[in-house]
């Protein structure tokens, strides 16, 4: 038996101890035996390697695995893709060539993310400005090009007031002589027009982001005694996936296109964190196909409102100003048990004293 063969067949009996039976006839599912998400191998490697011998429908990387799984819509897709990858393609760990198995049928596994589903109180309204809007918009915010910002992983502008990053809030007194610039107030009036529900939001806070392919932004909640409910974001140039995410595990990729409008309310404002991974490609899941959606730069719109005085939201777990009020109440408790301290301190120093001049002297009065 070949040097190949054997050290395929020591892979194979590996998946069948985790109840991954393989064929030695052509199917259309491959698995990739000897690299997974352990070995740093990703969606993306996986479409842009494969996707030239035909239509992926689905990529199955079980977490933990040195294995993972393609599944191509046709079996001569697959089967090309074998004879020209198997041995040959090095994209396993270290640099290593991928050895390849058919298999029967995909092991069942529970997604950790899912891609059609949304937070509660989040909205987006698609094709929300034109091309000429967004162009003009894309042109307003004029970047430094040669700069690469103070942000390690985008550029960012501020209107209205400054976000500043290492308090993740605002400084409330002191306002940016630049407001949100007028070219924006088309974006309310037809916001009204289209969305009752946030007739009366008016912003006075405006960060723009510029991503390009590779940057993103850190899962986050917005500060809640920052700013009121909701956040809106126009999305310009890039489509892009944002990750929402709660404290109970849920995970939902959304796709944000080109000229759309999120608006993130409620739950989805205030319990859940967005972010952007920092990555080239975004992995796009509908139905029965696993698209590679390839970023370029995307220039973001996050229009804001900012809060007067403490947030008052039923999303505790989260709310920095519940956080402030708890602070400020150990900080009482703290201060009261110090004094109590301090007294008894004092009491003992004094006793001494008091128990000369009434003549007590070991526990007897004479
Ligand atoms: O880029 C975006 O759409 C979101 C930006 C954001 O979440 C923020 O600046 O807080
Ligand atoms: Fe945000």
């Amino acid at each position: 038996m070949k040097k190949l063969e054997r050290k395929i067949k020591r892979h194979q009996h590996a998946l069948l101890r985790d109840g991954i039976v393989t064929s030695e006839q052509p199917t259309k599912i491959l698995a990739i035996c000897n690299a997974g998400l352990v070995n740093g191998l990703s969606e993306e490697i996986l479409i842009i390697s494969f996707e030239k011998y035909g239509e992926i429908s689905n990529i199955l990387m079980p977490p933990g695995k040195s294995y993972c799984f393609v599944c191509f819509a046709s079996i001569k897709s697959s089967n090309q893709c074998y004879i020209s990858s198997n041995g040959q393609l090095n994209i396993a760990q270290d640099k290593k060539p991928i050895l390849l198995s058919f298999i029967e049928s995909l092991p069942e596994i529970v997604y950790d993310k899912t891609w059609d589903s949304v937070p509660p109180g989040l909205i987006i309204l698609n094709d929300f400005i034109s091309e000429n809007e967004e162009k003009l918009l894309m042109d307003l915010p004029k970047f430094d090009e040669t700069s690469i910002g103070s942000m390690k992983n985008r550029q960012v502008k501020h209107f209205g007031f400054e976000f500043k990053y290492d308090i993740n809030n605002v400084d409330k007194s002191h306002p940016l002589p630049m407001k949100i610039p007028s070219e924006c107030d088309f974006i309310f009036t037809r916001l009204r027009k289209k969305c009752d529900k946030f007739a009366d939001f008016v912003p006075d806070q405006l960060t723009v982001n510029k991503y390009l392919p590779g940057q993103g932004i850190p899962s986050h909640v917005d500060t809640h005694s920052a700013f009121v409910d909701p956040l809106m974001s126009l999305s310009l140039g890039s489509p892009i996936v944002m990750d929402f995410k709660n404290e109970i595990g849920s995970h939902y990729c959304i796709m944000l296109p080109q000229r759309s409008l999120i608006i993130m309310s409620e739950e989805s404002r205030y319990l859940w964190t967005h972010g952007i991974t920092p990555r080239k490609y975004d992995v796009i899941r509908n139905n029965d196909r696993c698209n590679l959606s390839i970023r370029h730069t995307r220039i973001s719109y996050t229009f804001r409102k900012i809060r007067k005085g403490d947030c008052n939201c039923r999303f505790v777990s989260k709310c920095d100003s519940v956080r402030k009020k708890e602070n400020s109440v150990w900080r009482m408790i703290k201060l009261l048990q110090n004094w109590r301290k301090l007294m008894y301190m004092k009491f003992m120093i004094i006793l001494p004293n008091i128990s000369v001049k009434l003549g007590i002297n070991r526990g007897r009065i004479f």
